[in-house]
């Protein structure tokens, strides 16, 4: 449905060129939930601007459902925009409206008669859950809210896209998994195709069918999450993954553990779905002379499925320890032996 092909977008800055995005190629399905993530400076923003004409790129296409949308002007690219909502970090209301006011605005922009505009404003209401906060003003509302309607406001005049900045990013944990809720519950009964940036993964874990990992103005990897979790391949990649699946305290037992046993192996393992990772260190344990620690644990859930990590430490001679690792690799666990001595 989406084709960004050869993207590249460069600023001319005051000491010298800056290539914010470089040369960016990927594709979206109707109805998928498109992920970038990146680290700040990465080129995010400048590339998803770039979906709804607020950037122009310098060089490449981008066509939404046929339509080439790079060099389109004036009134083209207004009707094109209506096809693509968008909703921000700080919301981007209007603090002199009303819910409804605000909801409101983008028909009447359209030009949609104000019989119609009641009806549709009360849908959208509904979709987003703000009953009974209608006649509220951006101020009365909180963070949550206050996105809910940005949300309505970006899906008034019914596009195909819902382009997604940092939207959760001013939100605290609660609010922000709410309205992740709410972007799924729209994708599945639009079909509505969505692309977010962010720099958390959890964002990109909870809700995504795919992902791109941005640095430097580039897609250094992209892969369906799941796939993301089992096998990443760049650093920054297994960062970002770090993020959801390593408790933060794992460095120091990890460190506290090897000045204990210096002379183990630490191994993080990764298990995909409904492997039983309780059943496969039960047999290592039993089939090998070696000891093992249980150090930290996390199950994640995907859109396609769960993902786990399980740090062990491994106790015995040199020879024992290697046996084991070959036997978790043989049982289809991911295997990295993050330390050892
Ligand atoms: N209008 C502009 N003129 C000059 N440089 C710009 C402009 N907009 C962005 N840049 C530069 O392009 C690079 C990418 O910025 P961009 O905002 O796209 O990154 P990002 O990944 O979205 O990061 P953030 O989350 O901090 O916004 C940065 O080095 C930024 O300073």
């Amino acid at each position: 449905m989406i084709n960004v092909q050869n993207i590249t977008k460069v600023f001319t800055t005051k000491s010298e060129p800056l290539t914010a995005v470089n040369h960016v190629n990927f594709t979206i399905d109707e109805g998928e939930i498109f992920g970038i993530i990146g680290y700040s400076g990465a080129g995010k923003s400048t590339l998803i601007r770039m979906f709804n004409g607020l950037e122009t790129p310098t060089e490449g296409s981008l066509t939404i459902a046929d339509k080439d949308i790079t060099n389109i002007r004036g009134k083209e690219l207004r009707l094109a925009r209506r096809e693509i909502g968008m909703i921000f970090q700080h919301f981007n209301l209007l603090w002199s409206r009303t819910v409804r006011g605000n909801i409101s605005f983008p028909l009447e922009i359209a030009g949609v008669p104000k019989a119609l505009r009641g009806k549709r404003v009360e849908n959208l209401i509904k979709l987003v859950g703000l009953e009974g906060r209608e006649d509220a003003y951006p101020s009365q509302l909180s963070g949550g809210q206050k996105q809910r309607v940005g949300i309505a406001r970006a899906l008034a005049n019914n596009p195909k896209v819902l382009l997604c900045d940092e939207a959760t990013s001013a939100l605290d944990p609660q609010t922000t998994d709410a309205i992740l809720d709410l972007l799924v519950d729209i994708n599945r009964k639009l079909g509505l195709t969505i692309i977010l940036i962010t720099h958390e993964m959890h964002v990109i874990r909870k809700i995504c069918h795919r992902v791109a990992v941005m640095d430097s103005g580039k897609i250094v990897e992209i892969a369906p999450v799941l796939d993301i979790f089992r096998h990443p391949k760049e650093e920054i990649t297994k960062r970002f993954i770090g993020q959801v699946t390593e408790p933060e305290e794992t460095k120091e037992t990890i460190d506290h553990l090897l000045e204990k046993y210096p002379d183990g192996k630490i191994a993080k393992l990764s298990f995909i779905g409904d492997v039983a990772e309780q059943a496969i260190i039960t047999r290592l344990i039993r089939e090998l002379p070696v000891t093992v620690n249980i150090l930290q644990g996390k199950v994640s859930q995907t859109r396609n499925g769960a993902y786990g990590t399980l740090f062990i430490h491994i106790e015995g001679n040199p020879s024992d320890i290697e046996a084991a690792i070959d036997f978790l690799n043989k049982n289809q666990v991911g295997v990295e032996v993050v330390q050892n001595d």
